[in-house]
């Protein structure tokens, strides 16, 4: 649900009680309310919640609706296999049309909606927690902001590629070809200029504009004759807006004319589609050849009135008449009070009709008698008289007139262009790829990300923090690089705290996301491995303020990683165990990390417990890195340290003292410290001398070191290019290596 961002839940009447019929959001609920019902309301704060009568959720009605109303393409045989048994979607399905109906008074016409039936796999798994505190599609702090990963990457100018943008960064594709067909385009459009421009020049004629809303209108008709003139005005404007669309298809077509890639050749095709020509000629036969949208007044309300061609229908050239002369009326009526008055009147149109105005700097003293209405608005009188009411209302009548002639013979044409609808959909689909994939190249572009590779390793050189990146000063960021392959599977990140270890994190899942999304990534090379999911437990200042229920959620949060992590999945980790006692928080800490290392899951543990170092680290796939952080001379901000975010292998060392000078800061007395720091000091010392004893012993640390060697030898089996040679001499190398740690741990 969190995907496509819904802006009304249906749910069966039986599940809310019946007290409340309609479901504020957030409002107060009976006991009897279904939890279902419940979560959804406290997880969409702002969604408001229908009951749907349950004898409407019915799977057989369900079907016929979709067998009737789902477009006749190729694919339509298939949807109706796929749903056929599937209970819940189809009683869903008829609960919706049914609502569309009842309430909403709509009905489709038959084969004109796009109906599909959308599987789970084929795309990464990513929690809608994991999702916020990552900043996928909107920041944390403010709602508004731009700084998240949508913001830095939306540079799309129709709503079709926003929504696609939103639920591919939300739930990215896992389908290896399917990414590189992607990645293809945005080298093509990153790389060839011309192309890259004359597709900007095509969707900027585009800008704006939603197909998929307006198909769907167009599909739609009321339910309940209630033929009014509003509606016809609605009509017409659709009509405008459609003949803008499929007269930029073959622009469209045109700058995607020889593109290389495969991806940009279907998208061609399905924009060059003839029915889409056909659809243009029916709209031009009829429609005004220079009719173009107004944004408001008399502009907008002509550009409807003279949508429909002159001659093209006898009743309405005569409503059209009748039209111009009652507003030739009204202007006659406004020379002749210009003259008797000899005050310079003009007219205004307004929702109600014609008004007159004058400045006020044009009169001295009081208006003729005789007007109604008077009132003032910026520096003029705004006024009526019961004649130019009386004209209003008969120019009213005939311009309804107009628009309702004009929407009978629009529902003709509507009927004509739904029999092609199909392919409206196609080109609708197309263009939203289209248009996203050159947001990414834009974004590339702009920001100098490059193409990423899929090798079943993780390794970023230089990798960069894509949000903070636009946050930060210029040249103040410092990029990081990150290896993570089947021998080093489980990494401890160490750090004191703003050093820039989640930072790190948040990096590692921001740029596989992208990766995955078929994007460039903000590095100078990146190679990844397609996820099966991407599983976080992320600390936020939320947590904090919620200090009492941090530990709750932290093993919920844990329960959920443990439950759907596998071997494909990526795992974010930031600080687990906080809300408990240090020595509860390391067990517990211990025995998930664990299991993850078990499951050969891709597992990135910043971590506070210097004893996780020692108990974890026996393990051949657990390696150890740390923010470096300098001691310098302390002064009152900066701690006596500096941050360099700069992540460095090996274990954090010294980690204890810096809480001691952080204490000191907060004037803690300096009795208190001096023995806050003796016992600390023997403490360390203790901890010291027994990891020393036990740290890593030689089994362990031959066993990584044959570990290494196996994944270095099927990378390079797998992988390689080098020359016969090279690659003699490069597997040399391991060799050396090896033989090196065997002799060592004899
Ligand atoms: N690579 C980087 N380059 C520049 N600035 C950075 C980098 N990484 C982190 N920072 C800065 O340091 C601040 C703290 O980083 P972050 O929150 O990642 O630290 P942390 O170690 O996770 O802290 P804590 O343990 O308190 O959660 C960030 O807000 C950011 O401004």
């Amino acid at each position: 649900m969190h995907l496509h961002r819904p802006c009304l839940v249906l749910v069966p009447d039986t599940f809310v009680s019946l007290s409340d019929s309609t479901l504020a959001a957030g409002g107060q609920r009976a006991d009897t309310t279904s939890l279902l019902v419940q979560c959804i309301l406290e997880e969409f704060e702002s969604v408001p919640v229908e009951p749907v009568l349950r004898k409407y959720w019915s799977d057989a009605a369900g079907l016929e609706f979709i067998n009737q109303l789902c477009v006749e393409d190729d694919e339509r045989a298939a949807t109706l296999v796929t749903v056929s048994n599937k209970y819940y979607a189809l009683s869903a399905a008829s609960a919706l049309f049914k609502h569309a109906e009842t309430k909403l008074n709509t009905r489709f016409a038959s084969a004109s909606l796009l109906i599909r039936y959308v599987q789970v796999e084929g795309t990464m798994m990513i929690d809608p927690e994991t999702a916020r505190n990552l900043e996928l599609v909107s920041n944390m702090t403010s709602k508004r902001s731009s700084h998240s990963l949508f913001g830095i990457l939306n540079h799309t100018y129709t709503a079709m590629a926003a929504r696609l943008l939103r639920v591919t960064l939300l739930a990215p594709i896992t389908v290896q070809s399917a990414i590189d067909a992607r990645l293809d385009v945005v080298e093509e459009l990153v790389q060839t200029e011309e192309c890259f421009h004359e597709i900007k020049d095509a969707l900027k004629m585009l800008n704006k504009l939603d197909f998929d809303k307006l198909i769907s209108s167009l599909a739609a008709s009321e339910a309940r004759e209630t033929s009014s003139a509003k509606a016809a005005a609605g009509r017409v404007t659709q009509m405008l807006n459609l003949r803008s669309i499929v007269q930029c298809m073959p622009i469209l077509a045109k700058a995607l004319q020889g593109s290389q890639t495969q991806l940009l050749q279907i998208i061609q095709e399905m924009v060059s589609d003839e029915r889409l020509a056909k659809i243009e000629q029916l709209v031009s036969n009829s429609l005004n050849e220079n009719s173009m949208l107004h944004k408001g007044g008399l502009g907008a309300v002509n550009a409807k009135v003279y949508a429909v061609k002159a001659n093209y229908d006898r009743l309405l050239d005569v409503a059209r008449e009748t039209y111009k002369e009652n507003i030739g009326d009204i202007f006659t009526l406004n020379s002749e009070l210009v003259q008797e008055h000899n005050l310079p009147f003009t007219l205004v149109y307004q929702d109600s009709g014609f008004v007159f105005t004058l400045k006020k700097a044009d009169l001295e003293g009081e208006l003729p008698p005789g007007f109604v209405n008077v009132t003032s608005r910026k520096g003029k009188w705004v006024f009526s008289s019961v004649d130019l009411k009386k004209r209003n209302a008969r120019m009213k009548d005939a311009l309804d007139e107009t628009l309702i002639l004009s929407e009978k013979i629009i529902q003709d044409i509507v009927a004509d262009i739904v029999i092609d609808i199909g392919a409206l959909y196609k080109a609708s689909e197309a263009v939203a790829l289209l248009d996203m994939l050159w947001s990414f190249a834009h974004a590339s572009i702009l920001r100098n990300y490059v193409r990423p590779e899929f090798t079943g390793t993780l390794a970023i050189k230089a990798g960069r923090h894509p949000i903070l990146e636009g946050v930060q000063a210029a040249g103040t960021l410092v990029p990081n690089d990150v290896y993570c392959c089947e021998a080093s599977s489980f990494q401890i990140i160490q750090g004191p705290n703003m050093s820039g270890k989640s930072t790190y994190l948040r990096q590692i899942g921001l740029l596989t996301i992208m990766a995955m999304s078929g994007c460039f990534v903000p590095a100078e090379y990146g190679s990844f491995r397609v996820h099966d999911a991407l599983l976080t437990r992320l600390s936020n200042d939320d947590d904090m303020e919620k200090s009492l229920s941090t530990f709750a959620n932290e093993m919920a949060s844990s329960a959920m990683i443990l439950g759907l992590a596998t071997a494909d999945s990526l795992v974010l980790i930031d600080e687990l165990g906080r809300g408990t006692s240090p020595n509860e928080g390391v067990g517990i800490s211990h025995a998930i990390a664990e299991h993850l290392i078990k499951l050969r899951a891709y597992v990135f543990f910043a971590t506070h417990f210097n004893e996780l170092v020692t108990t974890l680290s026996r393990q051949p796939s657990v390696v150890n890195l740390h923010l470096s952080v300098q001691k310098t001379r302390h002064t009152t901000t900066n701690f006596g340290m500096r941050f360099e975010y700069r992540i460095m292998d090996g274990a954090q060392e010294n980690m204890s003292h810096y809480g001691l000078d952080l204490a000191r800061l907060a004037d803690l007395p300096a009795d208190v410290i001096s023995e806050a720091r003796r016992v600390s000091e023997r403490l360390t010392a203790i901890e010291a001398k027994k990891n020393e004893e036990s740290r890593s012993t030689k089994v362990a640390v031959r066993r990584k070191a044959l570990l290494r060697l196996k994944t270095q030898l099927t990378q390079a089996l797998d992988h390689s290019t080098l020359p016969d040679e090279d690659l003699i001499a490069y597997v040399a190398r391991f060799q050396t290596d090896i033989m090196r740690v065997l002799q060592e741990t004899l």
